[in-house]
């Protein structure tokens, strides 16, 4: 039942785009300064703080939970795969997440293109050299586009969140890991085992995870061909997946590739997360510089 999906193959090319994960080696003094609270004078990622944002997350992972079942994902997976709704710039999708805000985040309230240059530009402060990871910063959200019409208008649910593997156990450090028991996977004796459909080191390119922007932006990069490096992808594909990123759950079905990877998203969260406040980017400054990065790893015209 295993579904596959391919990967490209690294090739003699993209061996050479690897690109060193020791900080040090790297020369960073490690600039940014993870702040104490968020934007509502709460700790980051506390869903269970009682703020003013508590009852509307709640309820978005109750609902979450319930309705992330393998075959809907298998569902979602093959629909979004033909890539026959717009065409358009990267840039231009950039503008379209002005409008769009995050019902799942207990951190932030401000429209995506905030967050996104937010992101990007701490980023850039303390790895100045590696443009490949600001341009991740920058696009690492934009499949949030999902919510809108012309992408078929997905409730929040399907497109916003923490992602996690369906297909075997929800693990109990899931976010509101409760609200799986009226999931119908949750019962079913084929998914619900530690690896349910899956088998030890398989490799997270194998496992599907539940639906959302990381894996359709992910999709949408790799079929555009991106010259993104392959930590790139890892990133823009895994990087709601704390479950895995921070509590270390589902080790077992990781590969080697994954164990170097997973290093980059390490550090990229520190950045995706701490980084959101009410401090505004000037967008028109810090264009010219993101259109040329776009430029460098992207065609000027994508399939969405
Ligand atoms: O609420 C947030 C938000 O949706 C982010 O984009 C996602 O990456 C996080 O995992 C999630 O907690
Ligand atoms: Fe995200
Ligand atoms: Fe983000």
């Amino acid at each position: 039942m295993t579904i596959l999906i391919e990967q490209p193959q690294l090739g003699f090319e993209e061996e050479e785009k690897k690109i060193p994960v020791d900080e040090k080696e790297l020369g960073l003094d490690g600039g940014f300064v993870v702040p104490q609270t968020n934007s509502f004078g709460q700790t980051f990622r506390d869903y269970d703080a009682g703020g003013e944002r508590q009852p509307g997350v709640e309820n978005f992972y109750r609902i979450n939970h319930i309705s992330q079942t393998y075959d809907f994902v298998k569902r979602m997976r093959e629909e979004y795969a033909k890539l026959n709704r717009v065409e358009m710039s990267i840039w231009e999708c950039c503008e379209l997440l002005n409008n769009v805000v995050d019902e799942s985040d207990p951190d932030l309230d401000e429209p995506q293109i905030e967050h996104l240059l937010q992101t990007a530009e701490a980023i850039r402060k303390d790895y100045p050299n590696e443009d490949w990871l600001h341009l991740t910063g920058l696009i690492h959200d934009l499949g949030k586009v999902l919510l809108l019409p012309s992408f078929g208008e997905l409730p929040q649910w399907a497109v916003v969140g923490d992602t996690f593997p369906v297909g075997c156990a929800f693990d109990e450090s899931i976010v509101h890991h409760k609200y799986f028991k009226e999931n119908p996977d949750y019962n079913n004796p084929a998914f619900n085992t530690k690896y349910g459909v899956y088998s030890e080191g398989c490799g997270l390119n194998n496992v599907m995870m539940s639906w959302g922007h990381d894996d359709y932006m992910y999709l949408v990069a790799k079929e555009n061909k991106t010259t993104l490096p392959s930590a790139a992808l890892f990133i823009i594909r895994y990087h709601s997946f704390y479950a895995l990123h921070r509590s270390e759950a589902y080790k077992h079905l990781m590969n080697e590739e994954d164990i170097e990877n997973l290093k980059w998203l390490q550090i990229f969260n520190k950045y995706d997360l701490y980084s959101k406040s009410k401090v505004r980017i000037d967008v028109e400054k810090v264009k010219p510089y993101y259109l040329s990065l776009i430029e460098k790893y992207f065609p000027a015209k994508l399939k969405w």
